[in-house]
C-alpha cells in the first residue's frame, strides 16, 4: 500500500456495496463493471439522462413518472430534470421503511432518549398534515421550524411536504434578527417553535424570542408550541396550539404529488456578507441526489443506524434526514457534542450501534486535542464509515481517526454545501482512502478545478466548477424574479458553468498492483478567503493544517492583510487555556509551516486571540475578520454564533507595523 493510502475496502466489501450492485445493473460496453470508478463516473456525466433515470429506478422512487429526464440537453442554467413528473417527498421517505422498524432515535445532552418506528412517524406526520391543512396551509405555502434537531423537526418537515408545502428551519441558537432576516423573507404561514433547550448544561429560554418572531411575521396564521424543556410554561395568552393538541385532528393520508421541481426546502446562506440568500431546493432533485449520495457513495441500507451531528440550521440536517428514504434509522442528537462529557457522541455511537457516523472536521480535531481514544474506550464494532465536513479534514485528523478511532473504517470527507444541499466530492465504499483527500467526485457531476479563465486544470489548484446540470441545483432563490441574483451568485464568474467558490485540486492516482486508478480531491478552502502574498494563491486550509499540528494551538484563522502594496499573511491562534504565545511558540509555528509548505505560506504576524468568530453552523469567518482588520464594517453580525469575538481583531497594534 502507498504510504498515503490509509484504508482499502476488501473485495467482499466492494462486491457487496450498493455502488457495485448499481454498476452491475447499469453495466454498459463503455463502462463495464470491471472498469475503474473514473471511467464509470465519466459515463454518468456523458449519459446523464440515462444515469439519473437509473437512480430513480434503482431506488424505487415513487412518483407519477412522465415525459423526458431533462427538458433540453442544453447548458446547465435552467435545465430542469423530469419536468413532467409529479412526486411527493414525504411519501418517499415514509414508504421505504418497514412499519415496525425504528425510523428515528433521538438523544439530547440531558440524557432524554426517544424513538419512533416508521409506523409511528407516518402516523404523526399524517396527523400534523391534517392540522396544517385545517389551518389553511396549501401546496407552496411555507411552514417554518424554530426547532432543535429532534423528532418534531422531522415530523414538521414531513407533514409540510406531504401536502406539497415548503419547509424552512432555523435552529434555536439563532438570534431574533437572524431568524427574522430569514423567515421574514420566506413568509411562513405556520411556525413550529420550542420554549427552550439545553446547551452545554445550561437551560436556554426561547419564549421571548418566539413571541418577538411571531410579532415580526405578519404572514403567520398559527404558532405550534413545543414544550421542549420542562418548567418554562408558555404565556397564557400566547396565541397558538400545543404540539400534543395538534394530534387530535383527523389524519390526512393523501400525499399530494407536486411537480418534480416544485420547492421542497428553503435553505439560507450564512448571511455573513449581507442578508442571507434564500436558496430554494426542488422536491425530486433533492431526493434523487440524496439517494445517490447516501445509497451509493455512503452505502446506506435499510435498518442502518445513521448519525450526523447537525442542527436544523445546516444543510447536513436535510441531507441526513433523507436516509429515511433508504429505510435507515436516523439518529438525532441535540446539545453540545462535549456535554455532559467529551465522549458523549462516542457513547451514543456505541449504545445505538451506529454504522455511519458524521460530524464536522473540527469535532475530530477537537477530539484529538482532548486526547480521546474511542478505539480503546468504546466498542465501535458496528462502525463502518466516519464522515466529515464543514471544513477540510486535515491529514492529521485522517491519521487520528485510523489510529485512535478505528482501523477498519471508511473515512469519507465530503464537500458541497447549502447551495446544492449535497456534495460535489465525497465518499466511496469501493475505493481506497488517501490521507488528506476526498475519495472521488460525485456520480453524474461534471466537476473540475479551473484556472482564472475557467479552463479546467488536470492537476493543480483552481476554482471548483461544475459543467453540467445536476438535479439538486437550486430551482432558484426566493423572491428573485428572472433569477437575476441566482445567476449572479453562481454563473457570473464563468458563464454557463457553476462556480462554487471553493478552491481545490484533483489528485489523480494511477492504477497499481495494489490499488485501482482513482482521482481524489483536495479542498484548500473558500476561494474568497484565498491569500495572495506576492501574487501566490494560498488556500487557508493549507496553513491551518500545519498550524493545528502544534499541540498548543486549538484553532487558527488566517487572513491576508493589505500591507505596503502587497499582502501579508496574518495568523490568529486560539491556544490551550494555560498557554501564552511567546517567541518560542511563534518560532515553532513558523517552522512547522515553513518545513511542510513554502516560505510564502509562513505568517508574517502571529497573534493570540481568546476566541475565533464562527457562523451558526460552526465555520470560521475569515472574511469578517479580514474586514475588521481593515477597518471595514461587518454587516449582519447576527449570522455569527459569537459576534463578540470580532472585537479581538479590531485595532490590533501588532498589525500597525
Ligand atoms: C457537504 C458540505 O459541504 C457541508 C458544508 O460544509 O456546509
Amino acid at each position: 500500500m502507498s504510504d498515503r493510502i490509509l484504508w482499502q475496502p476488501d473485495q467482499n466489501r466492494i462486491d457487496n456495496s450498493r455502488l457495485m450492485d448499481f454498476r452491475r445493473q447499469l453495466a454498459t460496453e463503455q463502462a463495464p463493471v470491471e472498469a475503474d470508478y473514473d471511467t464509470f463516473h465519466r459515463w454518468t456525466v456523458d449519459n446523464h439522462s440515462e444515469f439519473w433515470a437509473a437512480i430513480a429506478r434503482y431506488f424505487n422512487v415513487q412518483a407519477s413518472w412522465d415525459g423526458p429526464v431533462t427538458e433540453t440537453e442544453a447548458p446547465v442554467v435552467g435545465e430542469r430534470f423530469f419536468p413532467e413528473t409529479r412526486i411527493n417527498f414525504a411519501e418517499n421517505l415514509l414508504a421505504a421503511g418497514n412499519p415496525e422498524d425504528t425510523a428515528l432515535i433521538e438523544h439530547r445532552e440531558d440524557g432524554r432518549r426517544r424513538t419512533l418506528t416508521f409506523r409511528e412517524l407516518r402516523r404523526q406526520s399524517q396527523l400534523l398534515t391534517g392540522f396544517l391543512k385545517q389551518e389553511g396551509v396549501q401546496p407552496g405555502d411555507r411552514v417554518a421550524g424554530f426547532v432543535p434537531n429532534g423528532i418534531e423537526a422531522i415530523v414538521g418537515m414531513l407533514a409540510t411536504s406531504q401536502l406539497g408545502g415548503v419547509w424552512t428551519s432555523c435552529s434555536p441558537d439563532f438570534g431574533l434578527h437572524g431568524v427574522i432576516d430569514r423567515f421574514g423573507q420566506t413568509e411562513p404561514k405556520v411556525l413550529i417553535a420550542i420554549n427552550g433547550y439545553q446547551y452545554n448544561g445550561k437551560p436556554i429560554d426561547t419564549r421571548e424570542r418566539v413571541d418577538a418572531i411571531c410579532d415580526e411575521l405578519p404572514t403567520l396564521r398559527r404558532l405550534i408550541r413545543v414544550d421542549n424543556l420542562d418548567g418554562l410554561p408558555w404565556r397564557d395568552d400566547a396565541p397558538g396550539a400545543d404540539w400534543d393538541d395538534v394530534f387530535d385532528t383527523a389524519p390526512e393520508t393523501h400525499y399530494t404529488r407536486m411537480p418534480f421541481n416544485a420547492p421542497l426546502y428553503i435553505l439560507y446562506s450564512s448571511g455573513t456578507t449581507g442578508a442571507p440568500k434564500c436558496i430554494v431546493h426542488g422536491i425530486g432533485g433533492t431526493l434523487l441526489q440524496h439517494l445517490k449520495e447516501l445509497g451509493l457513495h455512503t452505502d446506506i441500507r435499510p435498518r442502518d443506524r445513521v448519525f450526523y451531528y447537525t442542527t436544523c440550521g445546516w444543510m447536513m440536517w436535510n441531507w441526513v434526514v433523507s436516509s429515511l428514504a433508504l429505510g435507515a434509522t436516523v439518529v438525532l442528537f441535540d446539545g453540545s457534542p462535549f456535554s455532559p462529557g467529551p465522549s458523549v457522541l462516542w457513547d451514543m455511537a456505541e449504545r445505538e450501534q451506529i454504522r455511519i457516523f458524521g460530524v464536522s472536521a473540527k469535532y475530530y480535531a477537537a477530539c484529538e486535542k482532548a486526547g480521546l481514544t474511542p478505539r480503546e474506550s468504546h466498542d465501535l464494532a458496528h462502525l463502518d464509515a466516519l464522515l466529515s465536513t464543514g471544513s477540510p479534514l486535515s491529514h492529521e485528523s485522517f491519521d487520528y481517526l485510523y489510529r485512535d478511532v478505528k482501523e477498519d473504517v471508511c473515512v469519507s470527507s465530503i464537500s458541497g454545501g447549502t447551495d446544492i444541499v449535497s456534495c460535489f466530492a465525497l465518499g466511496n465504499p469501493t475505493l481506497p482512502v488517501y490521507r488528506g483527500e476526498l475519495q472521488c467526485l460525485g456520480l453524474g457531476m461534471d466537476v473540475a478545478f479551473a484556472d482564472d479563465e475557467g479552463q479546467p486544470l488536470p492537476t493543480g489548484k483552481g476554482e471548483l466548477i461544475c459543467r453540467n446540470a445536476f438535479p439538486s441545483m437550486p430551482v432558484g432563490f426566493w423572491n428573485d424574479p428572472d433569477n437575476v441574483r441566482f445567476r449572479k451568485a453562481y454563473f457570473s464568474r464563468f458563464p454557463g458553468v457553476w462556480a462554487h467558490g471553493d478552491y481545490g485540486e484533483l489528485v489523480p492516482h494511477e492504477h497499481t498492483d495494489s490499488a485501482p486508478a482513482q482521482t481524489g480531491v483536495i479542498i484548500h478552502g473558500r476561494s474568497d478567503a484565498v491569500l495572495n502574498p506576492g501574487g501566490v494563491r494560498i488556500g487557508t486550509a493549507e496553513i491551518y493544517r500545519q498550524v493545528e499540528k502544534v499541540d498548543e494551538v486549538l484553532e487558527s484563522l488566517a487572513i491576508g492583510q493589505q500591507w505596503q502594496d502587497d499582502v501579508r499573511v496574518v495568523l490568529f491562534v486560539r491556544l490551550r487555556d494555560d498557554v501564552t504565545l511567546d517567541d518560542d511558540l511563534c518560532q515553532q509555528i513558523r517552522q512547522t509551516v515553513r518545513q511542510n509548505t513554502t516560505p510564502r505560506h509562513v505568517p508574517a504576524k502571529i497573534i493570540q486571540v481568546p476566541d475565533i468568530p464562527r457562523t451558526l453552523s460552526g465555520k470560521i469567518v475569515e472574511l469578517a475578520v479580514r474586514k475588521v482588520v481593515h477597518g471595514e464594517p461587518v454587516k449582519n453580525q447576527d449570522a455569527l454564533a459569537n459576534p463578540e469575538a470580532l472585537s479581538h481583531f479590531r485595532d490590533r497594534p501588532e498589525l500597525k507595523d
